[in-house]
């Protein structure tokens, strides 16, 4: 039976939607179900010119592989329209709505992985709705002790410690603990998902030339290089911690499957350069599989067709392939 995969379209008046009819102009061996409002995707699909044709799903029946220009949609209805463009925290509830009913159908393995566009943190924040990013939705409705947030290109993987943080809060949330298990996710997952025996990690360091012996921050010697040995004694390859300056050079990538970084900007602006349009977010240390786009909202080009499905189309090969993947380990 194929798989079934959900996927959230994200913020209704960014490129998400559009991008979603996009991949569903293409044939594939899974059952894509969009947990969405159908009205929305087929504006957005008269909007961009293309043809598109929504079924309701019945997550109870079979799956069926999906035909080019057909979707399977759970309706949820949009709490107000929506303008590509534009904003509007009526509909901020919606958004997470559908990750919540499509969290759900994976967790009831009604579907066997969900694969997220963007949303826009801000208007659901706006909305008075506390939200830091799917990441952190998906760790608690998922009710995970922890999970990992790492993005992935062909060539590169970068894993981080911290996520949606200020990065005034970045240093007290590097404690051991949190390094530990986060290193500890991440081995895992690069064994059991990703293929690699024996996985090198190289660590960065949090400040300038990893703290300079002491000298320009002390995170390094108190937290991080302690923490590295501990885990070193397990047998683990673990590199670091690095300055992060020099670390993304390919002397050491070429030595290392994953890069884990200390926050947000200091991971994601290097693998982005390297790889914008085709790099995966993939949630590690979930009970079911989550990937998603490598891009926000893009209100600037939202309605007009012209955003690129590169990276959607990679989040959902991703998708598929670990649901596969999966299935052969079962
Ligand atoms: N997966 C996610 O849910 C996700 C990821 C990143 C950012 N965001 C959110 O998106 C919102 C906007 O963030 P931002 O402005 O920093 O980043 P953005 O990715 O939306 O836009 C940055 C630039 O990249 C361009 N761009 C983005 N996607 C593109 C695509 N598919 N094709 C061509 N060009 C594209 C935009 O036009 C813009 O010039 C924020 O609320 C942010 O938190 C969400
Ligand atoms: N940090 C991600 C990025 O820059 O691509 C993005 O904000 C999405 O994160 P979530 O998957 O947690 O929403």
């Amino acid at each position: 039976m194929p798989s079934r995969i959900a996927i959230t379209p994200g913020e209704p008046a960014g490129v998400g939607p559009e991008l979603l009819v996009k991949l569903a102009q293409d044939n594939y061996d899974v059952e894509l179900v969009a947990f969405a409002d159908p009205a929305l995707l087929m504006q957005r699909a008269a909007a961009i010119g293309l043809p598109l044709q929504c079924l309701p799903c019945n997550l109870s029946a079979p799956a069926q592989a999906h035909r080019s220009g057909q979707l399977k949609v759970v309706d949820i209805a949009l709490h107000s329209p929506a303008q590509p463009g534009q904003l509007n925290t009526a509909n901020a509830s919606y958004v997470l709505e559908t990750l919540r009913q499509a969290t759900d159908a994976c967790l009831n393995q009604q579907c066997q992985a969900l694969v997220t566009g963007p949303v826009q943190k801000s208007v659901i924040n706006d909305a008075g709705i506390a939200f830091s990013g799917h990441t952190e939705f998906l760790e608690e409705r998922c009710a995970a002790d922890k999970v990992v947030m790492m993005l992935a290109t062909e060539q590169l993987r970068v894993a981080l410690v911290t996520t949606h943080l200020p990065l005034s809060a970045v240093p007290a949330a590097i404690t051991s603990a949190t390094l530990q298990r986060v290193t500890e996710i991440l081995h895992h997952s690069l064994q059991s998902q990703f293929g690699c025996e024996q996985p090198r990690i190289l660590v960065l360091g949090l400040n300038p030339h990893a703290g300079e012996g002491g000298h320009m921050g002390r995170e390094e010697i108190d937290t991080i290089i302690p923490c590295l040995d501990i885990l070193r004694q397990r047998g683990w390859l673990l590199e670091g911690p690095m300055p992060a300056d020099t670390a993304f050079t390919p002397r050491h990538l070429a030595k290392c499957d994953a890069v884990l970084a200390m926050y947000h900007d200091q991971g994601l602006p290097v693998l982005k350069y390297q790889g914008f349009g085709r790099a995966v977010n993939i949630t590690l240390g979930l009970p079911i599989i989550r990937t998603s786009v490598d891009h926000g909202t893009a209100l600037d080009l939202a309605g007009s067709g012209s955003a690129d499905v590169g990276s959607f189309n990679a989040a959902l090969n991703s998708a598929i392939e670990m649901t596969q993947h999966s299935r052969k380990h079962l």
